[in-house]
């Protein structure tokens, strides 16, 4: 039940506050998880792609340029594209008018993209909706994480953070089910299965008039008295001082005249930014969206049938969404660094295995023998299980928790634009890869997790239990290689700057 002015919310209501930011999650993933599917509907084919239909009639099981088609390809990416640009817009709107406001904004390009794909009657309506959807995303992956980092206890942070992720991975699982199904249904599943993301759009929408407003935003944004008090209903205890003067101390700071960018472009805001972006970078170029987009187009060009392909892409969802409740737990007790670095060691073996068996038996027949195909399906889970407890969650946890507030929105917008940057080349790419460098794009992936495992070992520092505002002191002046860059920021004649004291 939700308090009046002076009262506490309940605990229920803490945490259902926490679930409704992470429905933005459960629509990101579900945009994720239905192209792929949609894409291997033969009545979606004849209606918008009947020249990529004539060509897998007539393609052998195991040809791997049969879907490489670009504007297959841009359905995909096109969201992603859109994302990238909207994510800048939307950490203005999310400094200036508080991430409540961005989440509601996020959902009603949502509802609108929604629309336009359930009722597309050609291949420009179903840009356009897709990229509305990007829109959406764009706003909303900018929100959510900050909003729930933000309002999460330090204790808890990590875990409740993930609760994105978690609804990411909830949301490319639903829409793997909701393929299944709707390929059965002619000629209009495609239709039912670009529909239904309305459901969580609506629920997101009227769930941004439910939640408060993180105190950080209220604060940053002048209403420090309703900051104090929101923080103390959120906390449940009047005791909320020490937290509260962080906050404000943080907030004085972010209220110089430099613009945001500007302080962006310091020194000292060099390893926040460094990271906050290549934790992203390295979360795509783990490969893992050439399984969640192309699961089911992947597995049909190895050998599998239409069915077999689509239930296996089931598995894989189920396997990425239990994994993710792994990381809820061990997050904060076990550390990032620790998540990470035993991800990449799993990562990389079961890339180059995979590799190894495509690479050699469809040379050699053509394709996968039943047993193969089964332990490649095994493989790709244990893949999917070590992203969803390491890379997947922490790559938005980490740029949500290193930011000082002068730079947050800001600084957090590079990393989700460089999410969907790496995203959208993936997407582009990965079919003309599959096409062009058959198994041994396993083994590229596989590369790129040997230097991701390299800079987590040198570059990363663990931030585990350490209070957002104090990153600066706790975790960057004490690195052996980012305290350099912590002492150099200089002002436009050149003098030092000198940090501010309360
Ligand atoms: O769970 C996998 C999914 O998670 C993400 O990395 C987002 O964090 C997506 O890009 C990917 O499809």
């Amino acid at each position: 039940m939700r308090g009046a002015e002076n009262e506490f919310y309940s605990k229920p209501f803490v945490v259902l506050c926490w679930l409704i930011a992470a429905i933005g999650g459960l629509m990101f993933g579900y945009d994720i998880g239905i192209s792929g599917g949609v894409t291997s509907m033969d009545d979606f084919l004849i209606m918008f792609f009947p020249g990529v239909y004539a060509k897998k009639k007539h393609a052998k099981e195991n040809n791997y340029c049969k879907y490489a088609d670009p504007y297959v390809q841009l359905f995909t990416s096109s969201l992603y594209l859109a994302a990238l640009c909207a994510s800048f817009i939307g950490s203005k709107v999310c400094s200036k008018y508080g991430r409540k406001m961005t989440m509601l904004v996020a959902s009603i390009f949502y509802l609108l993209g929604v629309t336009l794909n359930a009722a597309a009657n050609g291949l420009v309506m179903l840009i356009l909706g897709r990229i509305l959807l990007g829109v959406g995303v764009g706003f909303g992956n900018e929100a959510v994480p900050l909003f729930l980092s933000e309002i999460a206890p330090i204790k808890i942070r990590g875990a409740v953070n993930i609760l994105f992720q978690l609804f990411v991975t909830t949301g490319i699982l639903i829409a793997n089910v909701i393929n299944y199904v709707a390929a059965e249904k002619h000629p209009w599943g495609w239709r039912l299965a670009l529909g239904l993301a309305g459901v969580p759009a609506f629920m997101l929408l009227v769930g941004s008039f439910v939640i408060p407003e993180t105190p950080t935003s209220l604060i940053e944004r002048g209403h420090e008295e309703k900051g104090k008090l929101t923080l103390q209903k959120i906390r449940r205890t009047k005791n909320v001082e020490e937290e509260y003067q962080s906050i404000l101390t943080a907030s004085r700071l972010s209220q110089e005249t430099q613009s945001s960018f500007s302080k962006l472009m310091r020194p000292s805001s060099r390893p926040p930014l460094v990271i906050g972006i290549m934790m992203q970078v390295f979360q795509q170029f783990t490969g893992i969206n050439a399984i969640m987009f192309y699961a089911p187009v992947l597995f049909q060009t190895v050998g599998f049938g239409a069915n077999a392909a689509l239930i296996s892409s089931v598995i894989i969802g189920f396997v990425n969404v239990f994994s993710t409740l792994v990381s809820i737990k061990t997050v904060d007790k076990f550390g990032r660094r620790a998540l990470l670095l035993e991800a990449c060691c799993q990562m990389f073996l079961t890339q180059v295995v995979v590799g190894i068996i495509l690479a050699v038996r469809l040379k050699i027949t053509g394709s996968l023998g039943h047993g193969e195909a089964i332990g490649v399906v095994i493989l790709v889970c244990l893949y999917v299980m070590s992203f969803a407890w390491s890379w997947g969650p922490l790559g938005w946890l980490i740029p949500s928790e290193i930011f000082p507030l002068e730079i947050r929105t800001t600084g957090f917008a590079f990393a989700v634009s460089a999410n969907m940057l790496c995203t959208f080349v993936i997407a582009q790419a990965f079919l003309s890869m599959l096409c062009h460098m058959h198994a041994f794009v396993f083994f590229f992936f596989a590369a790129w997790i040997v230097a991701m495992g390299l800079f987590v070992i040198f570059l990363l520092p663990e931030t585990k239990g350490v209070p957002i505002e104090e990153m600066v002191d706790r975790v960057w002046k004490q690195h052996w290689f980012w305290k350099n860059y912590m002492d150099r920021d200089v002002d436009a004649d050149g003098q030092k700057v000198k940090e501010l004291e309360f």
